[in-house]
């Protein structure tokens, strides 16, 4: 087999697709009986084939990943050295964990990002792919989608249309039926945070939030896509979005349409508890 490509965008996206066909094979093995077999299963398998690939093809640089034991550390104990690194590859294995192991589903993610430290970007990612093997495409920095069309009923100015807000399906925010009310909003519910930010990119839907629990892994690969597809991304109190920090934790975000930022952070100043 040859070299992979030597671009990191364009190799972040290589990466993902392996995973996600790694993963496709993992459900047709082993099938839905025991959905706790094939979850531990998924995970271990993308997670193994992504650190094996990044210690061949990008040997000097960190990783922090949901899959390995030392990522979820706070307070700056850095074992891989990722604090102190000039570029950190930020992997989630098998997003939509839970989606994975439903047969049908296909709202499951590979997610694979690099924050460089002296990156031009607020969120410091500097290249990134979202792979969803189960929808058969793999989104990625290096040739970023384009920005979603305008709805012909915006387009035209034909009336309020609704606004379509992609949510947790499991752990949705308690304040979200409240807010969707308030905005006019349907309420999506969806697995995996980059299958979401995948549904906003594409234009499925117009809207992602989330609250109460997240770490970087979770947001970081379909963050960099949206952002470079010219998508707004923030905090929930608009805030920018920062990565590679001491603690891994990050709990909340919107990303959305550049048209309804101002509209949905309006709103969850009035409907988010902080
Ligand atoms: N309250 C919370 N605390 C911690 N992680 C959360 C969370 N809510 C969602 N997540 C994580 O965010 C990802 C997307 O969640 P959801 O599918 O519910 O939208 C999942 O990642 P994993 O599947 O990689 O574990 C999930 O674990
Ligand atoms: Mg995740």
């Amino acid at each position: 087999m040859g070299s992979p490509p030597m671009i990191d965008g364009a190799f972040a996206r290589w990466l993902a697709d392996r995973a996600g066909q790694a993963l496709v094979e993992v459900r047709a093995e082993l099938g839905f009986a025991d959905a706790g077999a094939l979850k531990a299963a998924g995970d271990k398998t993308s997670h193994e084939l992504i650190r094996a690939e990044l210690a061949k093809w990008r040997p000097a640089d960190a990783v922090l990943s949901e899959e390995d034991a030392d990522s979820r550390q706070v307070g700056g104990v850095d074992p891989a050295g990722r604090l102190t690194a000039d570029r950190v590859w930020i992997i989630d294995p098998l997003d939509g964990t839970r989606e994975f192991s439903e047969a049908g589903r296909s709202d499951w993610a590979v997610h694979v990002a690099l924050w460089a430290r002296d990156a031009p970007t607020s969120h410091g990612l500097v290249a990134a792919a979202v792979g969803l093997p189960a929808q058969h495409r793999v989104l990625a920095t290096d040739q970023p989608p384009p920005y979603p069309p305008m709805t012909l009923a915006a387009a035209t100015g034909a009336g309020e249309r609704t606004i379509r807000l992609a949510a947790s399906r499991s752990r949705p925010p308690a304040f979200l039926t409240e807010l969707a009310a308030d905005v006019g909003a349907e309420l999506v519910p969806m697995g995996s945070a980059g299958a979401k930010i995948a549904a906003v990119v594409t234009g499925e839907v117009d809207a992602y939030i989330h609250a109460g629990g997240q770490y970087e892994w979770d947001s970081a690969a379909p963050v960099a896509v949206a952002t470079a597809t010219g998508l707004h991304a923030s905090r929930i109190d608009g805030s920018a979005l920062k990565y590679n920090g001491t603690d891994p934790r990050l709990p909340d975000l919107l990303v959305c349409r550049k048209d309804l930022a101002n509209r949905l952070l309006a709103a969850l100043q009035r409907h988010s508890v902080a």
